[in-house]
């Protein structure tokens, strides 16, 4: 099999150490054959920390497209323009493409499947979620007996990592930020990591993969952690909470998805209470196995490269189930409106709020704010309730 790489960035520089240090093991364990014909980046000139065929290196994606030696183009440049059209030029030039770009897959999934089914050509994206831990391919394979009835967990690396920090560090949210994207785990647009974009990527992505059909992504109800503060992170300590930022997603019985990315206060007995740092865990239901949990780094280099690897060598071995129910791309899944849901909250409003004329208790006053906790209300509500004060911060409790 030969492959382009486009992208030697964090995890195309990955991948191609990876293939060039293991590539013998990776033959006597699965049989596959793997040959990088081109390794593709902007900048060719900088140092590598490893050894290759320095041969391999271009500057021009269309060379490896327009190659009819090459079998599997790998696009890990990121980014919704370019690699859209790499990755559609690639497919329509009826070579296989794996990629890590959720974005993409989030966003233009039905579009993309549609291109590679009609080409009969495979696309692969098991780095797209979760980094280096398999989760696509349990979802497709290993769980492939079971109704999936509900996804959560901890999906984005870089954010994980910045409420680690800030609560075991006291980093200021700033700081903690600038460290997580020097390790390589924040996204080109770090916004994508903090306010919520990437982990609702992920999990229409893999709610696409378990209910039949596939998730329109601007119905995911998105929140950020941009907002959160030291103040918050100890006021839910002392509550006996963690803040985590989880995707979730589950499907009732009349077939409506309820969907979400955002800041829970999590009791910290629960297991994902105790996932910090850049790991990721996410849990699934199924209907036979119940939940299993699934662990491992979200990002980073060596992880995410692994899961690119993985994609390569099932397409070498020719094993890939493709299925038209998995991301089915006919079939629109419907969401339920999560403002709508009533829950408990977790609220921090600057004291402009008129608290005597409210029928919310107060829980606790600290510097500037007052912190309530409220019952059974939703988010309209809340909204409704706090639309004219200076600040606040609502945050689900489960
Ligand atoms: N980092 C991580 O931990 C993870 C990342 N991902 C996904 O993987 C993808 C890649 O991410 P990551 O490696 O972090 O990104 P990087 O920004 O580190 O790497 C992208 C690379 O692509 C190069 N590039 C950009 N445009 C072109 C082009 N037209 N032709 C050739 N090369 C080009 C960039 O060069 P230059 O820098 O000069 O612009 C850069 O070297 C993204 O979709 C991301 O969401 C998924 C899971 C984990
Ligand atoms: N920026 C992402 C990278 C992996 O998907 C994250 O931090 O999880």
């Amino acid at each position: 099999m030969k492959i382009g790489i486009i992208g030697l960035g964090t995890v195309g520089e990955g991948v191609l150490k990876i293939l060039a240090l293991e590539n013998k093991n990776i033959k006597l364990k699965s049989g596959a054959d793997l040959e990088v014909k081109y390794a593709c980046d902007l900048n060719i000139d900088r140092e590598f920390s490893f050894d290759f065929d320095k041969a391999i290196l271009t500057q021009d994606y269309k060379k490896i497209l327009s190659d009819p030696e090459i079998d599997i183009v790998v696009e890990l440049i990121g980014g919704e323009t370019i690699a859209k059209n790499i990755i559609m030029e690639a497919l329509n030039n009826k070579k296989h493409v794996i990629t890590a770009n959720k974005a993409l897959v989030a966003k233009y999934g039905p579009e993309i499947i549609s291109a590679a089914k009609d080409n009969c050509s495979l696309f692969l994206y098991e780095a797209a979620v979760g980094g280096g831990i398999p989760i696509i391919t349990p979802m497709i394979e290993n769980l492939i007996a079971n109704q999936i009835t509900e996804i959560r967990g901890i999906m984005n690396g870089t954010s994980n990592y910045i409420l680690t920090k800030m609560k075991e560090d006291k980093l200021d949210f700033e700081e903690a930020l600038h460290l997580a994207a020097e390790m390589g785990y924040a996204e080109a647009d770090p916004s994508y990591d903090v306010d919520g974009i990437d982990a609702g990527h992920k999990i229409a992505i893999l709610s696409s993969l378990a209910y039949g059909g596939y998730i329109n992504f601007s119905e995911v109800y998105l929140q950020g952690i941009r907002d959160i503060s030291l103040v918050d992170i100890f006021e839910a300590e002392k509550l006996g909470f963690s803040i985590k930022l989880i995707a979730s997603s589950k499907i009732n019985e009349d077939k409506l998805v309820e969907i979400s990315a955002e800041p829970i206060l999590l009791k910290n007995e629960k297991l994902l209470s105790n996932v910090n740092d850049v790991y990721n865990a996410i849990e699934v239901t199924g209907s036979y196995t119940g939940k299993t949990l699934f662990y491992g780094k979200g990002a980073g280099m060596e992880p995410t490269a692994s899961a690119v690897i993985s994609d390569i060598v099932k397409i070498a071995t020719d094993s890939v189930i493709n299925s038209n129910f998995f991301f089915d791309t006919k079939s629109h899944l419907e969401t339920v409106d999560t403002n709508k849901l009533k829950h408990e909250f977790y609220i921090r409003t600057s004291k402009d709020f008129d608290l005597e004329a409210s029928a919310l208790e107060l829980y606790e006053e600290i510097d500037n704010y007052y912190i309530i906790i409220a019952e059974n209300i939703s988010r309209n509500e809340l909204d409704e309730t706090f639309a004219n004060v200076k600040e606040k911060l609502i945050i689900k409790i489960i």
